[in-house]
């Protein structure tokens, strides 16, 4: 049988990761197959640069509509990023009839609704493994290996650039921008690393897990979203001798009120696995109600492991693009017209446990006005930490930082105390607030 012909829109870090495994591996990956897969056209802005990466042999052209319109192209590859042109050239690829690989999570957690329904309307399928957590297979284990579960809760470190930052700050006390920029020459960053470090790129890609863990639609705009800019040394210090790790985390949780969906940094007690997940490495924990916890661990990013899912995707669809649509896995695991419209809820609702900081007045009487305000809120505290004085503000005025660890309580409530606890005279500074998993 003839190959089954690709054309490849972008050649960056990924699109040429993607074109040199498929050619080291094509052997293997024809038996997997049943099938050749050839990446036969490419577009990229820089041609010349493109051209030197997939050699004489492929067409490469440096308008994108034109793989689109070429008639033996039966799968395209979106590897550009971003919401603008992509978008376009994902839904005029899906008009074309043509069967769409993408990597791109932010365009998929923003419009993944329209696609998914034009692609269905149209009967070509929409593969996005490399959306989330890169080479790690978690939309294949949520979408097929877990299909028995009725998903409880999601928690993940998916974004490698802040893992990253956040590891190499508690190892080597190195300053956030050089490891920031070292994550950038890697290749793991976004092309805006905003993107990473405020959050937003764990929120599309915890947002798409929600989607196919709860069968709810795609909705980023319903995320919390909070990045790890706001971190100090001092928390990460005080964390660890209260036995946890601050990781930036994707949460999604089914709860009697609706689906939780956020991401933050949060305290995850050292001695979980997924504490211990270094450098820009990926891990996502799935509870399932019939298997329990299961934990998928890999390399999120990268020229190579992310060009490991795209292919897979390829695959995926070579095998399945005879079948009858309504026969193959659906876009976002539970039929079209069987979603749920279970609410996501609003961060005043979200019900957690907390790390509180708060800077002193070393006084009589301080940690007593402190913890009565807790009291009355009904929330109960797990342990208290008081550690040694700084100078502030002159002799003899002295400070100290005061470390609570609440149980759980509803996000809203601790938002009214936490005002409450900012007016008193004796606090100094600003509060700071980590949200804390116990992930058991
Ligand atoms: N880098 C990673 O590790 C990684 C991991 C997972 C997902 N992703 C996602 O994969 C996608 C690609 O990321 P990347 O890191 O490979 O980006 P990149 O910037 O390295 O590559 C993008 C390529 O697209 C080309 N391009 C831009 N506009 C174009 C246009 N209009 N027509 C044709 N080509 C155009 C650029 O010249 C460039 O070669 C993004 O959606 C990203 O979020 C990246
Ligand atoms: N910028 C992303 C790339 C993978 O999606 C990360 O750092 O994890
Ligand atoms: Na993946």
């Amino acid at each position: 049988m003839k190959p089954i012909q690709v054309g490849l829109l972008g050649i960056g870090t990924v699109g040429s990761g993607t074109f040199n495994v498929l050619q080291r591996n094509q052997e293997e990956i024809r038996r997997r197959a049943g099938r050749g897969i050839e990446i036969t056209m490419v577009a990229d802005l820089d041609v010349a640069r493109a051209q030197s990466i997939v050699g004489p042999n492929v067409k490469v052209v440096n308008d994108a509509r034109a793989v689109i319109a070429n008639p033996e192209i039966d799968i395209v590859i979106e590897l550009i990023g971003g919401y603008g042109i992509a978008k376009a050239l994902v839904m005029e690829a899906i008009a074309a009839g043509k069967h769409v690989v993408t990597a791109n999570k932010a365009l998929l957690a923003v419009h993944g609704t329209e696609i998914f329904a034009a692609a269905s309307a149209k009967g070509v399928m929409v593969a996005f493994e490399a959306a989330v957590a890169g080479g790690i297979p978690i939309i294949k284990a949520l979408r097929e290996g877990l299909t028995a579960n009725s998903i409880q809760w999601i928690a993940g470190i998916i974004n490698g650039t802040t893992n990253f930052i956040l590891s190499e700050m508690r190892d080597k006390g190195l300053d956030f921008d050089v490891v920031l920029k070292e994550a950038q020459r890697l290749g793991y960053a976004e092309a805006d690393p905003t993107f990473d470090i405020e959050g937003v790129d764990a929120a599309h890609k915890v947002t798409l897990m929600s989607a196919i863990a709860f069968g709810i639609p795609v909705q980023f705009d319903k995320a919390y979203v909070e990045g790890i800019t706001q971190l100090g040394a001092t928390d990460i210090k005080y964390a660890e001798q209260l036995g946890y790790r601050i990781k930036l985390l994707g949460i999604t949780k089914r709860t009697d009120k609706g689906i939780e969906l956020r991401v933050h940094p949060s305290l995850v007690p050292s001695k979980r696995l997924i504490a211990n997940v270094e450098g820009a490495m990926n891990a996502v924990v799935v509870q399932g109600d019939a298997v329990g916890t299961t934990l998928y661990y890999g390399k999120g990013a990268g020229s190579e492991p992310t060009a490991s899912a795209v292919i897979a995707d390829l695959v995926d669809i070579t095998r399945l693009h005879t079948a009858d649509p309504l026969h193959r896995v659906p876009h976002l695991a539970f039929q079209p017209d069987k979603m749920s419209d279970l609410s996501v809820l609003p961060m005043s609702e979200v019900v957690t446990s907390y790390y509180l900081r708060l800077r002193v007045a070393d006084e009589a009487g301080v940690l007593a006005k402190v913890t009565g305000l807790l009291a009355n809120a009904g929330i109960s505290i797990d342990a208290v930490l008081q550690r040694e004085a700084d100078e502030v503000g002159g002799e003899g005025a002295t400070s100290t930082d005061l470390i609570i660890l609440t149980h759980d309580t509803r996000e809203g409530t601790m938002n009214e105390v936490l005002a409450q606890m900012q007016a008193l005279p004796s606090v100094l500074a600003p509060i700071t607030r980590i949200r804390k998993e116990e992930l058991n």
